[in-house]
């Protein structure tokens, strides 16, 4: 089966987890995309549920697909979110940010009861780092902010080249949010919750794709079934 394949399975297995009346956020990428597809299809069936979307992106998909939207404004919680990963490791910590929308995942994230995370099973990994790691920063005082992220690096024992992340055009890449990301090549981050928490005091980091005890269960699928892992 092809990537796309696999992706829709791990999105079908996840939207079982869905109950009619639920609140769900909706996350952003290629898999969540499958995700938001099939939870259209359900709609169109009769489900009522409601969406928050993690981007503009899948705020367009979305509305295209007819599924009924809010915001974090008109609602407290949500039942569920439903969104990607880069990489996964054993203790259900990920890195996420890839399509740059981890500002938004995670605030959505945080505000779930519950997120499960779709992937094909090439995102697991013994320890993250592999994937860069996607930093949203402000573009005032980026170069001091490099120079307080490389500090974080250090003390928390690891070290990486970092690049600003271009798009289309090779200009800077925006985030849904006006900021701008730094991918940092890492290769083996030891200790995620440390750098979570150094790179969180860092007055010029918005966010950073380091998801840590937010994803309650992970579903991967891979050439020989799909793997559900929860987290203990
Ligand atoms: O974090 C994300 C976007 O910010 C995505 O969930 C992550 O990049 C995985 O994407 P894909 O499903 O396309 O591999």
């Amino acid at each position: 089966m092809d990537m796309d394949g696999l992706k829709r399975q791990a999105a079908a297995r996840a939207l079982e987890h869905v109950q009619d009346g639920m609140k769900v956020g909706l996350g952003t990428g290629s898999t969540a995309r499958q995700f938001v597809e099939l939870l259209g299809e359900r709609v169109a069936g009769g489900m009522k549920v409601i969406g928050v979307p993690t981007s503009e992106a899948t705020r367009a998909q979305a509305e295209a697909c007819n599924i009924p939207l809010t915001t974090l404004d008109e609602v407290d919680r949500l039942d569920l979110t439903v969104d990607g990963a880069d990489e996964v490791d054993p203790a259900l910590n990920l890195v996420k940010g890839g399509g740059g929308a981890l500002l938004r995942e995670k605030i959505v994230a945080a505000a779930s009861d519950r997120m499960i995370v779709i992937a094909d099973d090439t995102k697991w990994v013994d320890v993250l780092g592999r994937f860069p790691l996607p930093v949203e920063v402000v573009p005032f005082g980026l170069a001091a902010t490099l120079r307080a992220m490389a500090t974080a690096f250090a003390q928390s024992g690891v070290s990486g080249q970092m690049g600003l992340r271009k798009g289309n055009g090779g200009h800077v890449f925006v985030t849904d949010g006006g900021h701008w990301i730094v991918d940092a090549h890492l290769g083996r981050i030891a200790d995620a919750p440390r750098l979570a928490g150094l790179l969180s005091l860092i007055p010029g980091v918005v966010e950073h794709g380091l998801f840590i005890g937010l994803a309650s269960t992970a579903v991967l699928a891979g050439a020989q079934g799909i793997r559900v892992v929860e987290r203990r």
